[in-house]
């Protein structure tokens, strides 16, 4: 699939001599939902910035939709919507004023039906002659994507779209994301919620320290990265591993009632049949097992302290 956003050796230096960003490259394909993951301070609020064209780059290049966010600033930016952390709108103004006002900013035509449907489409419409200070957070997240989807943009930055929102309000946003996507928007979101990427991105990146360290579909990531943990839930509890199974790395929990083996869930050989095998010629009995699949955070919790080590 074509790229809709094409970042060629981006770098950022903070005036305070802070390099936020070191060298990012990265292509957007149209109509995925990407997710960026890293921890505070890596450096994802500052490449939407750039992107948007809110904070400018020290080094290097962007392009959305073939235009230069620099020297095609106007283009380039139309093409854009962006979903700020923070609510940045005027707190006295209505809820259709700011989206229809935020419309004429980027130099569209009014379109009360398209403003309509977008309010609609967020549940806001009810709420459209409300003051913005009205309204409960939940609402003001919804009433800030409205404002960014105003001029029909293209693309869409989402940074911590579901930052403090209850459960059932993040499964709405996460519904009209998937909408959105379905409508042929392209998704970039930042998030913490590793849930949240797991859930719904097509491709992950991560940044840690300024640096894009890793961009992956999701499905490979987890198979790439992912292990597996075998539980025996032991008939008879034991109070040491017998040194003849040392090869397998295993560990007791609770109490001595349980096995637990971790593998490479990607292996030929996982060890499993032969290590079932000793354990049966060693008289170890079990009542049950079962086998978990590592989640995304286990991986991205690996991956920061991987990094952290080398
Ligand atoms: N205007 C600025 N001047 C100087 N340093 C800045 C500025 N804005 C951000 N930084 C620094 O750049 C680094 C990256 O910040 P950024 O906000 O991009 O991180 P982030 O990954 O979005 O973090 P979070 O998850 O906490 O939002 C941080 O160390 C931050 O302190």
């Amino acid at each position: 699939m074509s790229p809709v956003i094409q970042i060629a050796g981006l770098g950022k230096r903070y005036a305070s001599g802070h390099r936020a960003l070191k060298n990012i490259d990265l292509e957007i394909r149209k109509g995925e939902i990407f997710a960026l993951l890293g921890p505070n301070g890596a450096g994802k609020t500052t490449l939407i910035s750039i992107v948007c064209g809110i904070v400018t780059p020290s080094e290097g290049t962007v392009q959305a939709d073939g235009h230069d966010i620099q020297t095609d600033y106007r283009e380039a930016r139309a093409k854009i919507g962006l979903v700020p952390q923070e609510l940045t709108t005027d707190a006295f103004e209505t809820v259709l004023a700011t989206v229809t006002f935020s419309r004429g900013l980027y130099g569209k035509p009014p379109n009360p039906a398209f403003v309509e449907k977008v309010l609609r489409d967020l549940s806001l419409w009810d709420k459209r002659k409300s003051k913005i200070m009205e309204l409960s957070g939940g609402m003001k997240r919804r009433m800030m994507i409205a404002k960014a989807l105003s001029h029909e943009p293209e693309i869409l930055f989402l940074d911590e779209p579901t930052a403090g929102v209850d459960v059932e309000l993040r499964r709405d946003m996460w519904r009209l994301v998937r909408s959105l996507r379905d409508n042929g928007v392209t998704i970039i979101l930042t998030t913490h919620y590793i849930e949240e990427a797991e859930d719904m991105a097509d491709r992950i990146g991560v940044i840690i320290q300024g640096e894009l360290i890793l961009v992956e579909e999701k499905a490979s990531l987890m198979k790439k990265l992912g292990k597996k943990q075998l539980t025996l839930n032991l008939a008879e509890p034991m109070s040491e591993i017998p040194s003849v199974l040392g090869e397998w790395s295993l560990e007791l929990k609770d109490e001595g009632n349980e096995l637990l083996y971790v593998f490479d869930a990607n292996a030929e050989r996982t060890g499993i049949p032969s290590l079932l095998r000793q354990m049966s010629d060693l008289g170890i009995a079990f009542k049950d097992l079962n086998t978990e699949q590592s989640s995304l955070e286990d991986i991205f919790v690996s991956l920061i302290s991987e990094r952290r080590e080398s």
